[in-house]
């Protein structure tokens, strides 16, 4: 059974205009999914639905077999353990009077996660390369690739079955962003990723399928690989000129 599947959602702000057009998908347990698409395509905006932060105009969102119930108390508990997030700005994601246990140990504390907190924490740090004696430190102590490894910490502290990573390597630098790239590839193996980017080269590094937005619809999506080598809608082919230009 898969993860969450979206189907056929749409979604506007406003009255006229539709942000999300008929989408549909599904995240398969440990197959990652790129979600690769201009700025504007509502590549953040499905990530909002996806979160409970908004709720689809039509069309439905499954966790399991369960719909998703934004007012549920119980459901979302459940959800949010297994649905965690890392977003774009390293600087502004983290709560800069908090120490890093107190951040990472947020969602334990939060989901009301029973054991040993601090340990739970220790092994999250060792498992995106950071040392365990930095838990009594602020964010401002930290490089913004730190900061990432910090927030990706956080975000698979509870063990969740998906990680949502909103152009999570985008603000960062070239070298940084190859090395947090091969953070993101080391933790695949253990938890599956909604990779959202309009970076087609770090989707190709990091997921198996690939799910290509253009203004609010999906126009291709399938096995990463494929896709690239064979692309059938003009705007991938577009997507896929732009890339050398991307990371020169
Ligand atoms: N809170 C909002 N109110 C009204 N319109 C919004 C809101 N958030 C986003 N939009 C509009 O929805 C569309 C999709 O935005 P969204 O942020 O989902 O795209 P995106 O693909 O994530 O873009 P980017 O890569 O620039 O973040 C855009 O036209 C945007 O202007």
């Amino acid at each position: 059974m898969s993860i969450v599947s979206v189907e056929n959602v749409s979604f506007g702000y406003g009255r006229d205009r539709l942000v999300l057009n008929d989408v549909s998908l599904a995240v398969k347990p440990g197959v990652s999914i790129g979600l690769v698409g201009e700025s504007g395509s509502g590549k953040t905006t499905l990530l909002r639905l996806l979160l409970g932060l908004v709720k689809p105009s039509a069309g439905r969102i499954l966790f399991g077999d369960k719909v998703l119930d934004a007012g549920n108390r119980g459901f979302m508990r459940d959800y949010r353990r297994n649905m965690q997030a890392v977003f774009q700005d390293p600087y502004s994601s983290l709560d800069p009077r908090q120490t890093v246990l107190g951040i990472i140990s947020e969602p334990l504390e939060s989901l009301g996660i029973a054991g040993d907190h601090r340990q739970m924490v220790s092994a999250a740090l060792q498992a995106v390369g950071l040392e365990g004696n930095i838990l009594g430190r602020y964010p401002h102590e930290f490089s913004g690739g730190q900061r990432q490894r910090i927030a990706i910490a956080r975000a698979i502290v509870a063990r969740p079955q998906l990680v949502l990573a909103d152009e999570a390597v985008s603000a960062l630098d070239l070298s940084t962003k190859v090395r947090i790239v091969e953070l993101f590839k080391e933790l695949a193996a253990q938890v599956t990723l909604l990779f959202v980017s309009h970076d087609l080269g770090v989707v190709a590094a990091l997921c198996e399928e690939i799910v290509i937005l253009e203004r609010g619809r999906i126009v291709e999506s399938g096995r990463t690989r494929e896709i690239l080598k064979n692309p059938q809608h003009p705007y991938t082919r577009t997507l896929l000129a732009s890339v050398p230009r991307m990371s020169a």
